[in-house]
């Protein structure tokens, strides 16, 4: 799993190690690192370093110091190096000293424009951690005239650190060559930072305040079958989803539980003549009182905010098993709470809101904070939240919380998130904790989305299809 660390942490961990490392050193860790990734992306973009131009956007902290820095070391390599100082009064001394002796020119932000114009790179080192709201006009007016590939510093400046909010202007690097640990803000604005780098500088941070599951997370955590396995040990999942007039949902709820284990899948509701035509091997009934024994339900998808709903949803809450609450089943439990006292108790729940949803359960939008959003959801409703958006955030009761980083936006289509659901349930059915099943299965969702889209538009049922190819890139990589 990689750690996240809110810049609070990051700067407590820097404390640390800068009082025992001697005075600009690690600075200079960072700006080298820098240095090297800048070549790169020259070479990458040019086919050459030596003679290339750089110009470097310099803020008034120590990000513009990294920077700074980091022309001095590409004059080395014979790189035409040009500072643009956004405040040169309070411009890093020591790097400027070291860019002026290297030989890099400093040019006022009024001739900016025609340095940014000329540059094959452009440095971003405005803002960084310490940064608060989007970019002030002198330098959102700069960047106007970028053409070239950016390198952001640490993050793009104007982004939040912290929570990854766009308010304003702000920039959009193809590369963030950030140090000494992931903040907030990778995770969750990978529109804005393109390539992630980290350069280690030495600092020591554990118990991360956020984390993101890597492919080989997921791989572990998935059930993979045994010779001793059959049907049942795998999990049993039980979908109440889909109507008569809307079968859709409930053919890709139960289509993504099939396809995501070897486990069995019963489905309960009006559309079990469709859904047992689109997949025989659903054992489908009509009403969830006759579904049988499953080890977990997933439930809400297409059943209505009516009556009828609120009763499959009581009566799945009263069975002892994990729930996956989706779609029609969060809008019922948001107007009518009492539906959750048929909760066992201890019976683990996965409530998945987009933001309309979420409103609807908490009374506000998650705002600019979707992390502490997700988390105080999760609290309130002693459930694993996954908050949907373009970044999917996984929170649980006890603080845990997760981001998954897609990989483009093609999963926002109609029907991808009856796919996420059928996905969930079949996980905790296997007997995953909830707030990694819920973790894995949106890493698993995003991976089949961009597989299916490949460049191009999608749909649900392209998702779903694409599933068992999602699993086979992580399970056995090499075939
Ligand atoms: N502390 C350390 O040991 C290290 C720090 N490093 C760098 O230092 C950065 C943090 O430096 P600082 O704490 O000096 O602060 P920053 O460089 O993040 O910038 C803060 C400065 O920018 C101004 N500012 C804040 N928001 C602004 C906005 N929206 N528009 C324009 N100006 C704004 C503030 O007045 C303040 O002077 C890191 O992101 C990283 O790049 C690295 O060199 C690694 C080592
Ligand atoms: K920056």
């Amino acid at each position: 799993m990689q750690g996240i660390w809110t810049t609070e942490r990051i700067r407590a961990a820097e404390d640390r190690l800068l009082a025992v490392t001697p005075d600009g050193e690690l600075m200079r860790r960072a700006a080298f690192g820098l240095a090297v990734h800048a070549a790169e992306m020259l070479a990458e973009h040019t086919g050459s370093v030596s003679g290339r131009r750089v110009t470097l956007l310099v803020g008034s902290g120590n990000n513009g110091g990294d920077a700074l820095w980091a022309g001095a070391f590409l004059r080395r390599r014979n790189v035409a190096v040009s500072a643009i100082l956004l405040k040169p009064e309070r411009a890093h001394g020591a790097g400027l000293a070291a860019l002026k002796r290297s030989g890099g020119k400093v040019v006022s932000v009024e001739d900016g424009p025609q340095w940014i114009r000329r540059a094959d790179l452009v440095l971003d080192g405005i803002v960084g951690i310490s940064a608060r709201g989007p970019l002030r006009a002198d330098a959102a007016a700069l960047l106007e005239h970028v053409s070239s590939p950016v390198l952001a510093v640490d993050l793009p400046s104007g982004v939040d650190p912290d929570t990854g909010a766009v308010d304003g202007p702000a920039v959009v690097a193809d590369r963030t060559v950030t140090f000494g640990a992931l903040k907030p803000v990778h995770a969750l604005a990978p529109a804005s930072c393109g390539e992630i780098a980290l350069v280690d500088i030495g600092l020591s941070l554990s118990d991360p305040d956020l984390r993101r599951l890597d492919t080989a997370d997921v791989a572990a955590a998935w059930p993979v079958p045994g010779p001793g396995d059959d049907k049942y040990s795998q999990g049993v999942v039980g979908v109440a989803a889909g109507s008569a007039t809307y079968p859709g949902a409930a053919v890709l709820a139960a289509g993504a539980a099939a396809l995501a284990t070897s486990g069995l899948v019963r489905y309960a509701g009006h559309a079990a003549d469709v859904v047992r035509g689109r997949w025989p091997e659903v054992v489908a009934t009509g009403s969830v009182t006759d579904a049988g024994r499953v080890q977990a339900w997933v439930v809400g998808p297409g059943i209505g905010t009516g009556n009828e709903g609120r009763d499959v949803l009581r009566f799945v809450l009263g069975r002892g098993v994990p729930v996956c609450a989706d779609a029609d089943a969060t809008t019922i439990i948001a107007r009518s709470p009492d539906v959750l006292d048929a909760r066992d108790p201890d019976t683990p729940l996965v409530l998945t809101p987009h933001a309309g949803e979420f409103e609807r359960l908490m009374g506000s939008p998650p705002g600019a904070d979707r992390v502490a959003a997700a988390r105080s959801a999760a609290r309130k409703y002693d459930a694993v939240v996954l908050l949907k958006g373009h970044c999917t955030v996984v929170a649980a009761p006890d603080g845990r919380a997760l981001v998954n980083t897609p990989r483009g936006s093609w999963l926002a289509t109609a029907g991808s998130g009856d796919v996420l659901s059928g996905l969930v349930g079949a996980l905790l059915a296997a007997g995953l904790d909830p707030w990694l099943a819920a973790g894995a299965a949106a890493h698993v969702h995003s991976l089949a989305g961009s597989l299916a889209a490949d460049g191009a538009p999608t749909s649900a049922s392209g998702i779903l299809a694409a599933v068992p190819a999602a699993l086979r890139s992580l399970l056995s990589p090499a075939s």
